[in-house]
């Protein structure tokens, strides 16, 4: 019999075709060494082709998950994907404050901002933005946005590392302890550039762009690599590096799938990775 390893936990979607989503969070987390959980918000209807259907978990049964996962297997790190309502943001909002996860406890809080799918379909019901900036911002540890959430979230178009610096401060102001600008959407440029930053002090993590058009659940899976780094003890810094070395392996092994996009490669593990 082994020990109990490091556990995180996943509040997010699911997608049926098994590339982003809380799918892509527990392949994530146990190629990192950690026992993933999953509060489900949602059940996508989804392929490789987009998202056809979407149909809500109730708000108190999203609650009644983390409340149950928390108080018997006990997390050390926590993350949110496809939160899809105002009224789960709420409730998710109330229940980890209620179990002690949240950027000043010892359990961080790490928020990916999921507003739409990469095909374009809406994740994020319109008036829900606001709820994750006003309930879930000052309850994160880091916040994990892509261009496109960047701009909804605080009206800044990344275009640079200036830009890029600019909406870090703003999504830090809004409550964040760490911020996560990734660049993946930045098409034109040769160079992939996240930038981490709290507020005060910036890291940057860049790598050659992957030809690849295969990175669903990209996004996913680096938001759920840093919460294992968190869930295993490292500060934030080196968990995000650690997560920057999980994905840019995954997407340089992405592979096709179905008719349209595949995902990022969880064939391979950073388990036994230790050093910062
Ligand atoms: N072509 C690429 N080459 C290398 N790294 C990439 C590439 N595309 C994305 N990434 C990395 O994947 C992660 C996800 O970035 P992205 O900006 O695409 O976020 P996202 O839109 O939330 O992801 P997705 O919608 O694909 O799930 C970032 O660390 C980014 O640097
Ligand atoms: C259930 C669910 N959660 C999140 C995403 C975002 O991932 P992507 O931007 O790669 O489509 C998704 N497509 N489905």
């Amino acid at each position: 019999m082994a020990e109990t390893p490091p556990r995180a936990l996943t509040i997010a979607g699911s997608d049926s075709g098994g590339a982003a989503g809380l799918e892509a969070d527990l392949r994530a987390m146990t190629a990192c060494g950690v026992h993933g959980c999953v509060a489900v918000t949602a059940v996508t209807v989804q392929n490789s082709l987009g998202v056809s259907g979407v149909h809500l978990v109730p708000p108190d049964v999203v609650a009644a998950q983390v409340r149950t996962v928390v108080g018997d297997i006990g997390v050390g790190a926590a993350k949110t994907g496809m939160l899809a309502t105002a009224e789960i943001i709420s409730a998710v909002a109330d229940v980890v404050d209620e179990v002690g996860i949240g950027r000043d406890t010892g359990v961080p809080f790490v928020v990916d901002p999921v507003a739409a799918s990469m095909y374009g379909e809406p994740l994020l019901a319109d008036d829900a933005m606001d709820a994750i900036r006003t309930r879930l911002f000052p309850r994160a540890a880091l916040v994990t946005p892509n261009l496109d959430e960047v701009r909804l979230l605080c009206g800044i178009t990344v275009r640079d590392r200036e830009s890029a610096g600019k909406a870090a401060d703003a999504l830090h102001d809004l409550g964040a302890r760490w911020a996560l600008v990734k660049g993946g959407h930045l098409h034109g440029s040769p160079e992939v550039t996240d930038l981490l930053s709290d507020g005060e002090r910036t890291w940057e993590f860049s790598g050659p762009r992957i030809d690849t058009p295969h990175v669903h659940g990209a996004g996913d899976a680096l938001a759920s690599a840093t919460c294992a780094g968190l869930a295993r003890g490292l500060e934030m810094p080196d968990a995000v590096a650690f997560a920057e070395r999980y994905i840019r392996r995954a997407v340089a092994e992405s592979y096709p799938l179905g008719a349209g996009t595949g995902p990022v490669s969880p064939f391979w593990t950073l388990a036994d990775w230790d050093e910062p």
